[in-house]
């Protein structure tokens, strides 16, 4: 039975915005006056929408039950459901006799169709729905070139961002977070349990549990971490995988567990001539996110399809079952390749430059079509993201908007030479070869045998022969780019 709408009941929709502070759309509930119906909705199988992969998932499991709980230290609750939007929001207003719907918005091109179909139905049986913008610094249709299009390269695209208007003032956290009561109905809320979240026959994420802090606090955590530690080297140290100078705060964003004008503000704050540089080239990473959901709001099919059409032609090989396996399990032969991988299978992160790098290694050295690896990441990874995995992967496959060349075929042995030098991030992920002197960590196929022998290697048995010859991978990804040459 449908209640009057004379309780003034708020429902506050949580989607990709799993916190309490710098929330707009839980103040926006919240200033009306009346009680709060926190609701968060799986909306697994949406006709069009991407089923979320199992790291995410195990993510989206710890991080609803973190902010459940600081809901309810406040004097609320967040009440979980499991289907179509569509159908459980409006008979939800009904029997609640809910006035108001407050969400933040999302940017996926079903996702938007679902929230547009909403608001037309809501307006028709008189609830007022307000979106507003919590996931960005500016929505992706603002900053514009100055014929009124979207911009297809990053740096004119963040320099118009940095010069439109000024970041605001993020929120603080409510205080108070009046419940109302569960709505009488047809409509059952679920647990936690009942979403199956977590990977249960094996469990696979103990690597997950022990890295990782799902919830606002931990994000909150983690910032002030690297505002007091890592920030200060970043510029320099960013890309040395085993220097843990980087932020970490990836899948708390792509949850929304902290949000970008909240990071943008503590940067500002702590900012002083230490850490300047690093602030300015972290920001700047910021900005990468940024331009990458800009681009999918101009290329919402940009998990399959190529931006630029002409990669369409490209002859990708039938990824053989033995080499793609290689690859997903870090079994390459190519020790950056392998720790890279084994990292992602541990925690459910990998570091941006080995990504670029194992990325290159799949499209070019392989020739395996890049959508293949996006798939993996969006499986494997806490912080897949809709936007910044298809985009990044367009990135290296040289498809993308702003993409790097083609032609730029990462070496893994020389990144590694680069970027580890000293050898501790193979080391760290790939103890069988932890003895090999720092000469041979990244080409161990080419060390003298006896070498080999002395430091407990026996490539083949311990430690994979390359599955693929760097030279001959790199020609025949070559030739395989002049068929698509514009
Ligand atoms: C093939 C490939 C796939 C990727 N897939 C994802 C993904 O699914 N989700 C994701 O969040 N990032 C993705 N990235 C981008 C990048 O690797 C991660 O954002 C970064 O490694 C996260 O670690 P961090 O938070 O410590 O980054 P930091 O260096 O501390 O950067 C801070 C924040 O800036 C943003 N950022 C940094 N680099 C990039 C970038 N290249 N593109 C877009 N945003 C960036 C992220 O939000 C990041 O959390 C991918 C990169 C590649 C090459």
């Amino acid at each position: 039975m449908a209640a009057p709408k004379t309780q003034n009941t708020a429902i506050v929709w949580f989607r990709d915005d799993l916190r309490l502070a710098d929330n707009e759309a839980l103040a926006a509930a919240l200033s009306t006056g009346g009680p709060l119906l926190c609701v968060y909705i799986l909306e697994d199988g949406t006709a069009g929408f991407r089923p979320l992969g199992g790291a995410a998932r195990w993510w989206l499991h710890h991080s609803l039950q973190a902010l459940g709980q600081d809901i309810a230290a406040k004097g609320g609750r967040l009440d979980l459901f499991c289907g179509e939007a569509r159908r459980i929001l409006p008979a939800l207003a009904e029997a609640a006799g809910a006035r108001i719907i407050c969400w933040t918005r999302r940017y996926g091109g079903p996702e938007m169709a679902v929230d547009a179909a909403l608001k037309a139905q809501f307006k028709t049986s008189g609830v007022e729905a307000k979106s507003f913008n919590g996931h960005l610094l500016h929505e992706p249709w603002d900053i514009t070139r100055g014929d009124g299009h979207g911009f297809a390269v990053y740096t004119p695209y963040w320099r118009a961002a940095s010069a439109a208007a000024q970041v605001g003032e993020p929120l603080p956290a409510p205080d108070r977070l009046p419940a109302a009561p569960i709505p009488r109905g047809a409509l059952r809320t679920t647990s936690i349990e009942a979403l199956a979240l977590l990977p249960e026959k094996p469990d696979w994420a103990g690597g997950l549990r022990a890295a990782w802090r799902p919830g606002e606090n931990g994000a909150q955590e983690r910032l002030k971490a690297f505002l007091e530690g890592e920030i200060a080297s970043y510029s320099l140290e960013r890309n040395r995988p085993s220097a843990d100078a980087v932020s970490r705060l990836s899948p708390h964003l792509r949850f929304g567990e902290i949000g970008p004008r909240q990071i943008f503000a503590a940067v500002r704050t702590a900012w002083d001539n230490a850490a300047q540089k690093g602030g300015v080239k972290f920001l700047a990473e910021l900005g990468w996110r940024e331009f990458n959901y800009h681009l999918s709001f101009y290329h919402p099919d940009a998990a399959r399809q190529n931006i630029q059409r002409r990669f369409d032609k490209m002859p990708w090989r039938e990824p053989a079952p033995r080499e793609l396996s290689a690859w997903q399990r870090g079994e390459t032969g190519y020790p950056l390749i392998d720790a890279g991988m084994r990292e992602l299978w541990a925690t459910g992160y990998m570091h941006n430059r080995v990504r670029m790098v194992v990325a290159s290694f799949l499209i070019k050295h392989l020739l395996i079509d890049w959508r293949i690896g996006e798939n993996w990441f969006w499986d494997t990874l806490c912080d897949a993201d809709p936007a910044n995995n298809p985009m990044n992967w367009q990135w290296v496959a040289g498809s993308g908007a702003d993409a790097a060349p083609y032609f730029r075929i990462f070496n893994p042995v020389l990144q590694g030479e680069k970027f580890d030098a000293a050898g501790d991030y193979v080391r760290r992920w790939i103890p069988e070869l932890a003895k090999l002197p720092n000469k041979w960590i990244h080409k161990p196929f080419a060390a003298p045998p006896a070498l080999l022998r002395g430091a407990g290697v026996e490539l083949g048995k311990n430690y994979p022969r390359p599955i693929v010859d760097l030279a001959e991978g790199r020609a025949r990804a070559l030739a395989a780019f002049e068929k698509v040459k514009g």
